[in-house]
């Protein structure tokens, strides 16, 4: 754990989960196909990830991850198949990929800033709620506590969202999802604009929350890749183009001539 991570307590994600919630758990995409009136922006991908493995999605700009990510939330339509904990979610409503565990951050922190730290959650926390728990606030209360903990928010608990820095805006959207009951995280970007600081705890606490959950993020940045990545998959025109470990991939010529290669600037990095 980083010198900087003096707040969190790994065992806490853990208890935000039972067995039971995570015995069926894997992202497996076959087929994955979205396109924009004539333009195919993906086209057939299969994506199989596991709980545990910290999968990287990365490829130049205009790849598709972001639209891969908006495909499996229910945010775009699509064909193939997306399932998750053996619910299939294309064809699905956004509200019920919810529902079936699928959470999501965007490139931009999408807290409310006029609420605090807690209202945040709290909101969060209500949002996936079923009817029969809306009774039960304790519980609710505890899975917030445990979610502050996690991301490291705890003594900032009563401070307005606005004034958080901008690494604490995207651990607090990380924790909105942990209280969802999250258990497919996909992350857009979630270290752009971070500090160094910032991103290694990010990195930290995307291992921890990731032990138990399901975790893909989208990145261009390469240094936070290599310390963080367990797999990679890149993207190309749609297409995977590559993936396997964090070497491998690096290896792999043809991902150093359309990615790796490229100035930095292409790669939206
Ligand atoms: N709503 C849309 N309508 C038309 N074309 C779109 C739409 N959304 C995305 N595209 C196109 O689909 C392709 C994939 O875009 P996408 O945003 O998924 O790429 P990306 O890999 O996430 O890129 P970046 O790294 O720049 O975020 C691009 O060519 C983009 O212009």
């Amino acid at each position: 754990m980083s010198d900087h991570d003096t707040t969190r307590d790994p065992a806490r994600a853990d208890r935000l989960l039972t067995p039971q919630d995570v015995a069926h758990d894997y992202l497996e995409v076959r087929g994955l196909r979205v396109s924009f009136g004539g333009f195919v922006a993906v086209d057939g991908i299969d994506l199989t990830v596991v709980q545990g493995d910290l999968r990287f999605l990365i490829g130049p700009n205009g790849a598709g991850k972001t639209t891969v990510v908006d495909a499996i939330t229910g945010l775009t339509p699509a064909t193939g198949s997306v399932r998750f904990g053996g619910t299939e979610l294309i064809g699905r409503k956004v509200h019920q990929v919810v529902r079936a565990g699928v959470g999501r951050t965007f490139q931009t922190a999408s807290v409310i800033e006029g609420l605090t730290v807690v209202q945040n959650l709290d909101i969060a926390a209500g949002a996936r709620r079923p009817v029969h728990r809306l009774l039960r606030p304790r519980r609710s209360v505890e899975v917030v506590e445990e979610a502050m903990e996690t991301v490291g928010l705890a003594a900032e608990r009563d401070r307005p969202a606005g004034e958080l820095a901008h690494g604490q805006k995207q651990w607090l959207e990380i924790g909105m999802l942990l209280v969802q009951d999250a258990r497919l995280l996909l992350l857009d970007e979630p270290v752009a604009g971070m500090s160094q600081a910032e991103r290694e705890q990010t990195g930290e606490l995307l291992r921890t929350v990731g032990r138990r959950r399901t975790v893909v993020v989208v990145e261009h940045d390469m240094q936070f890749l290599r310390s963080f990545a367990d797999s990679v998959t890149v993207l190309h025109q749609g297409s995977v183009l590559s993936e396997g470990t964090v070497a491998e991939v690096q290896a792999d010529p043809r991902v150093i001539e359309v990615y790796l290669g490229a100035p930095a600037g292409t790669r939206g990095a």
